[in-house]
């Protein structure tokens, strides 16, 4: 071989290890970048059982993967062949993966949470997260015969409740083989006032999915969190269903800690009900459908009424203490909403370019308008002095009310104008609230509780259920009440961005209301 070969060779290796070297490090550095977030998250929802403790109860060998599903329905063998955890689209979910977290049990939220400033938690600022899909483990760190599990509603009420209770139930009764399952009365209470704790039954639950309210009762106020941990641990209740906002999840995030510090082996598990929506994280909290359906009545007769007279003003109250969301969406879906108010929206009553002169002029060139104000629009606006009333026994602000000052507001100002106008106020605020689950929250709700139930029995505490960009995750309880999202929220709440919420700009273009904001 000539020189110039040796030397042709010579540089086309140098090439190709150098090549391969680099691959090789772009490799690890990928794995790197995968591995981190994953890592991270993972810790948060904390496993509650020692290593010891798994081994001890059942984890499945790779071997015993096909016969996990009826292993896991053991208590109740009739029912293996038509459970629909059985069901091909969970096979995966349930039998994949050498480790216990399977890779497919992950979903990937990264561009959900980067693409996001509103997020504004240290924690998650420019990283990826990844949370645990909620779905059936391959493992479970409770034998269904061991379980002594409780649900309990806490906050107010809200459609589906009653869905989630019995569907928490359900899941416990049917897909595991669970009989020892108790129905915490009134709350946060109940675990420490006497005769507060009853036995759920499947007649008890059967047919509550189609009614409004919770059976189970619920309450404002009431955290101990001595006596409550003191009753869960002499009860023995090793797995415990929270369901309630935001107020809520502070408490399980303090019962976790507290039970965990005690050393009490228990799942204690969330699921976030707020009518409202402010629940930062999830892409929405169940009874917000059923809510912004049911609102479209009561903004249907409110624009009836404006339309059958001259100078017809419908004035619609809607709920939403801290946040519009309903007031928003419940405006947009209706499409004959001529102004809305939320607790975001910044604006002035009076003068030139206020809301009062901005109906005014609607009634002169249109004859009438209708008007869906939430119910903490107080908040917003900039010329009152419109005061909340104190607080309630969970501490929230007793807000002012605002719409029975518009209806009264309004009609001052027409009839100084020379306007003989006639307005009918609206307020079904809690015919809203009080309502049965309609099918798309049903669904939800039996999701979210099915969720809740694999999720204990895989061995976390400390978590919540909800959708994340569709997928039922797990979200930890302490991420959960410590992110805001939206401008001005407060740790655990999320605000509609009226600067930068596409929602809020539809809502614009939908009502052709001015930004009141800018009006200087
Ligand atoms: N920081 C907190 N720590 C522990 N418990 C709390 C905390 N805040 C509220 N709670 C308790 O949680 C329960 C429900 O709280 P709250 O009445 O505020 O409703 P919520 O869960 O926020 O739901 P809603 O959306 O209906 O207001 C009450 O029993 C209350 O005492
Ligand atoms: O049940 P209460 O104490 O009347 O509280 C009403 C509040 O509860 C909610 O329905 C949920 O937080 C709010 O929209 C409303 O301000």
């Amino acid at each position: 071989m000539d020189n110039e070969k040796w030397i042709q060779i010579c540089i086309l290796s140098t090439l190709t290890l150098g090549t391969i070297f680099l691959l090789r490090k772009q490799k690890e550095h990928e794995r790197i970048v995968l591995m981190t977030p994953r890592k991270s998250i993972l810790n948060l929802p904390r496993r509650m059982a020692s290593l010891d403790l798994l081994e001890h109860k059942s984890i499945m060998s790779d071997q015993d993967m096909g016969l996990l599903a009826p292993k896991l329905l053991m208590t109740s063998p009739n029912k293996i062949f038509t459970n629909p955890m059985l069901g091909s689209g969970l096979k995966d979910d349930v039998n994949s993966g050498q480790c216990f977290m399977p890779e497919s049990i992950f979903s990937r939220i990264g561009g959900y949470i980067n693409a996001n400033s509103a997020f504004s938690n240290d924690f998650l600022q420019g990283k990826s997260v990844y949370l645990v899909k909620g779905c059936p483990r391959k493992e479970i760190v409770m034998h269904p015969s061991e379980v002594k599990a409780c649900i309990v509603t806490c906050g107010g009420l809200c459609p589906g409740l009653n869905v989630v209770i019995r569907e928490i139930f359900m899941s416990l009764y049917y897909n595991y083989g669970v009989k020892e399952i108790y129905g915490i009365k009134d709350g946060y209470k109940g675990f420490y006032t006497s005769g507060s704790i009853l036995k759920l039954e499947v007649s008890r639950v059967i047919d509550i999915h189609t009614k409004g309210g919770t059976i189970l009762r619920s309450s404002r106020g009431g955290w101990d969190k001595e006596k409550i941990t003191h009753s869960i641990m002499s009860h023995g209740f090793n797995q415990i269903f929270i369901i309630g906002g935001d107020g809520t999840h502070r408490g399980i995030a303090s019962l976790v800690n507290e039970l965990g510090n005690k050393g009490h082996f228990a799942a204690v598990v969330g699921v976030p009900k707020t009518i409202d929506n402010d629940i930062p994280i999830i892409d929405k909290s169940f009874g917000f459908d059923t809510a912004v359906e049911e609102a479209q009545r009561a903004i249907d007769s409110a624009d009836v009424e404006a339309n059958s007279v001259e100078f017809g003003v419908g004035l619609v109250k809607l709920m939403g203490r801290n946040s519009g969301f309903i007031a928003l969406h419940s405006a947009i879906a209706n499409r004959n909403v001529n102004l809305c108010l939320i607790p975001e929206s910044e604006y002035e009553l009076g003068g030139p370019n206020g809301v009062y002169s901005f109906i005014a002029n609607r009634l002169t060139s249109k004859g009438h308008a209708v008007v869906v104000v939430a119910e903490g629009a107080a908040t917003g606006c900039r010329d009152e002095n419109l005061k909340n009333a104190g607080k309630d026994a969970s501490k929230n602000p007793i807000l002012y009310d605002i719409g029975k000052h518009l209806k009264d507001g309004i009609v001052k100002y027409c009839k100084t104008e020379g306007i003989d106008v006639t307005l009918k106020y609206i307020d079904p605020t809690y015919m809203i609230r009080s309502v049965a689950a309609n099918s798309s929250d049903r669904k939800l709700c039996t999701m979210l509780a099915q969720a809740a139930v694999h999720g204990a029995f895989a061995g976390f505490t400390g978590f919540s259920v909800g959708t994340v960009a569709s997928q039922i995750v797990y979200v930890p309880v302490e991420l959960m009440t410590s992110i805001n999202e939206g401008k001005g929220a407060n740790p655990g709440q999320r605000k509609v961005d009226v600067d930068n919420n596409m929602m809020w700009w539809r809502l614009m273009a939908s009502t052709g209301q001015p930004s009141f904001k800018s009006i200087a």
